[in-house]
C-alpha cells in the first residue's frame, strides 16, 4: 500500500465544463447574458465548481468571446468555485483584470497536440505554466494545472506513463490546488485510467486529482467509476454531454454532467446536485444551442 493515498469519502465534487468544453464546439456562439443566465442555473442546481469559459484567442475559438462578461453577470453563488481556463500569460492577464477567483492552466502531455493547441511544445508550454502559476498565486488566486492528453493522443497514440509521471511531479514543484489529468481525445480506458492513477498515487493524493474525461469511445462513465475504484473523488463533467477539443479531429464532449450525478447516486455516493434542476438547465442549453 502507499502511503499517499488520503482517506477516501463518499462525497464527490463535480465541476460542470459545458460552458467551456461543451460550448466551444458548438456551431451556434451564445452571447454571455445567455451563459451567464445557464451559469446561473447550474449553481441553482447545486453544482459545488462551474467552470465559466476561458480566455483564448477569440479568432480561435470564437465561442469563448467574452467570457468577462459572462463572469460579472453571473448572480454568484456562495459556496460554489468558479473558474476560467487560461492557456497562456495574455488569458491569465485577462483573467486576473476580470477578478475571477480561479484559473486553470493545462498543458498537454503530447508534443503534437500542444503545438496544434497552444502553438508551442511541451517544455515551453510546462516552463510558462509555471511562471503563470506563479504570477495567479501571487495575485490570490486559486489555481488548477493540468496535463491534457494524459491517457492517450490522437495524434501520438499512446502517451509513455513516465512522461506523465514527471509532468506531474514537475507542476507539483509549484503552489497548487488540485492537478487535472485530461483524457482530452478519449483514448483511455478503465485498465489504462486505473493504472495510471496508481502510478499517480505513489507521487501525490489522489483526492487532489481531478479527471476530466472524453466520451469518445462509450467508455466515459466506466472511466469514470476506475478513477472513483482508485481513490479519485473530483470529476469535470459537462451537461447534455457536450464538448470536445477543437483541435482535435472528430473529437467528442465529456461525459454527461446528468448520468454522471445519476451512476454516482445510484452508487451512494453525494454530489449535493439536484438532478430535476440539473435537468431544467440542460434544457435551457439545448434550447438556446437549436
Ligand atoms: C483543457 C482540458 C481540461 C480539456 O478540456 C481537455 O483536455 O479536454
Amino acid at each position: 500500500m502507499n502511503s499517499q493515498r488520503a482517506t477516501v469519502t463518499n462525497e464527490v465534487l463535480i465541476q460542470e465544463v459545458g460552458l467551456r468544453d461543451g460550448l466551444q464546439n458548438e456551431p451556434r456562439i451564445l452571447q454571455p447574458g445567455i451563459r451567464a443566465h445557464i451559469a446561473d442555473l447550474l449553481g441553482d442546481a447545486g453544482i459545488p465548481r462551474i467552470q465559466i469559459g476561458s480566455f483564448v484567442n477569440p479568432k480561435r475559438v470564437p465561442q469563448m468571446a467574452g467570457t468577462a462578461e459572462v463572469w460579472h453577470e453571473i448572480r454568484r453563488k456562495p459556496g460554489v468555485r468558479y473558474s476560467a481556463l487560461v492557456l497562456n500569460a495574455r488569458g491569465l492577464d485577462q483573467a486576473i483584470a476580470c477578478g475571477i477567483p480561479h484559473v486553470e492552466i493545462y498543458v498537454s502531455v503530447s508534443e503534437t497536440h500542444s503545438l496544434k493547441n497552444s502553438g508551442i511544445g511541451t517544455e515551453e508550454a510546462l516552463e510558462a505554466a509555471a511562471l503563470m502559476i506563479d504570477a495567479a498565486r501571487s495575485r490570490g488566486l486559486g489555481v488548477t494545472a493540468g496535463l491534457m492528453c494524459a491517457f492517450g493522443c490522437f495524434y501520438e497514440g499512446k502517451i509513455d506513463l513516465r512522461r506523465v509521471l514527471d509532468m506531474v511531479s514537475r507542476l507539483r514543484a509549484s503552489s497548487l490546488d488540485e492537478i487535472g489529468l485530461a483524457d482530452t481525445s478519449g483514448m483511455g480506458d478503465p485498465e489504462s485510467i486505473g493504472s495510471t492513477l496508481e502510478a499517480v498515487a505513489e507521487l501525490m493524493p489522489l483526492d487532489e486529482i481531478t479527471l476530466h474525461l472524453h466520451d469518445t469511445r462509450g467508455l466515459g462513465i466506466q472511466n469514470m467509476v476506475a478513477g472513483l475504484t482508485a481513490g479519485v473523488r473530483r470529476f469535470d463533467a459537462s451537461v447534455g454531454g457536450l464538448g470536445g477539443c477543437p483541435f482535435i479531429p472528430g473529437a467528442v464532449g465529456n461525459i454527461a454532467t446528468e448520468r454522471v450525478v445519476q451512476v454516482l447516486h445510484s452508487m451512494r455516493y453525494s454530489t449535493g446536485i439536484m438532478p430535476e434542476s440539473l435537468a431544467l438547465a440542460r434544457e435551457r442549453v439545448f434550447s438556446a444551442l437549436a
